[in-house]
C-alpha cells in the first residue's frame, strides 16, 4: 500500500528523521510507538503527504510516486486524523463530519454524502450529537466528531484506502478507546490499512498486526508486537525499566512498567 525508502527529513536544519524505512500492506494495522520527540508525527505527515519536502520521491503509495499524485485524487485513497484537531470550528456537528466529505461535491451535498455522514456518526458514536454546536462538546466527544469525519471521507467504492491516525484515543474514555480501535481493526479487515500513532504499548500489542518503534528520528526495531517489545528494546527506547508477560485472557505479549 505504501512503502518508503531512507526516508530523511530535516526542518531549520534539525535532523527529524534518519533513515526510515517502512513497507505497509494491503490490510495491516501498523501501530508506530516510540517516546516524545521520537518522530512519529513527523514521519505519519511525511507519509499523509502533509509536509513540504522535496525527500518525497522514494515515498511510494499504490505503487506511484506519492508526490505524482493528483491531491483531489489522493483524497480519496487516504485521510488523516491530526493529533491536534481544531477545537474551535463554528457548525454543528453533523457539518464537521460533513467536511470530510468536500472532495465528493462542489456545492451541495448529495443522498449519499449525508448518508456517509450517517453511517460515520454512529460507528463512532456521536449520533445524538449530531444537531450540538461543535464548540460545545467535552474533549473526547470532539475526538470522536473528527474520527467520524475521516470515515466519512473514505466511504467511497476505492477498494483499499489508507487511514492516518495520530494519537486517536486522546481525550477518549476506556470504552471509547476499545470501541475506537475495534473499529480501525474492522477496518483493515476489509483490505484497508491503518497506520496509527499510538502511546499505549499494551494496546498497540492487542491490536496491530505490526509495530515500528522509534527514537531520536530513526527506525529502532520494527516487526510483529513479539518481536519488538522485548523489555531491552523497550527499555531503551524509553529509558525506562519494564517485563515482558503474557496477557493472562487473551495471551498478547503485556508490559509491565517499573
Ligand atoms: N518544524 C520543526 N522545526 C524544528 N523541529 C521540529 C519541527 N517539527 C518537529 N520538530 C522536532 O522534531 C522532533 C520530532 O517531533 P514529532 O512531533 O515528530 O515527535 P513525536 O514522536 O510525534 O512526539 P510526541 O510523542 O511528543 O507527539 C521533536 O524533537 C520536535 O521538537
Amino acid at each position: 500500500m505504501i512503502k518508503g525508502q531512507k526516508i530523511n527529513y530535516q526542518s531549520q536544519k534539525i535532523s527529524i528523521l534518519k533513515d526510515v524505512d517502512i513497507n505497509v500492506g494491503f490490510g495491516e494495522f501498523l501501530a508506530i510507538v516510540g517516546p516524545n520527540g521520537a518522530g512519529k508525527s513527523s514521519l505519519l505527515n511525511l507519509l499523509a503527504n502533509e509536509i513540504k519536502t522535496d525527500n518525497k520521491k522514494n515515498i511510494q503509495f499504490k505503487g506511484k510516486i506519492l508526490s505524482d499524485w493528483n491531491l483531489e485524487e489522493l483524497s480519496k485513497h487516504k485521510a488523516k486524523f491530526s493529533q491536534h484537531n481544531a477545537q474551535d470550528i463554528p457548525l454543528l456537528v453533523a457539518d464537521v463530519v460533513m467536511m470530510g466529505r468536500y472532495p465528493y461535491f462542489s456545492s451541495q451535498p448529495h443522498q449519499e454524502d449525508f448518508e456517509s455522514v450517517q453511517k460515520a456518526m454512529a460507528e463512532t458514536d456521536v449520533v445524538h450529537f449530531q444537531k450540538r454546536e461543535y464548540n460545545s462538546l467535552s474533549g473526547g466527544e470532539k475526538q470522536r466528531v473528527h474520527l467520524a469525519r475521516v470515515l466519512a471521507q473514505l466511504d467511497n467504492e476505492i477498494e483499499n484506502t489508507l487511514l492516518f491516525l495520530d494519537e486517536p484515543l486522546n481525550n477518549l474514555d476506556i470504552k471509547h478507546q476499545y470501541k475506537t480501535l475495534e473499529l480501525i481493526k474492522n477496518y483493515t479487515k476489509t483490505n484497508n490499512t491503518a497506520i496509527v500513532v499510538l502511546h499505549d504499548l499494551n494496546l498497540a500489542a492487542q491490536f496491530a498486526d505490526h509495530i515500528l518503534l522509534m527514537e531520536k528520528g530513526s527506525v529502532l526495531s520494527y516487526g510483529s508486537p513479539e518481536k519488538v517489545f522485548t523489555a531491552e528494546t523497550i527499555s531503551k527506547a524509553y529509558n525506562f525499566p519494564c517485563t515482558i508477560c503474557k496477557h493472562p485472557v487473551n495471551d498478547n505479549t503485556m508490559i509491565l512498567f517499573g
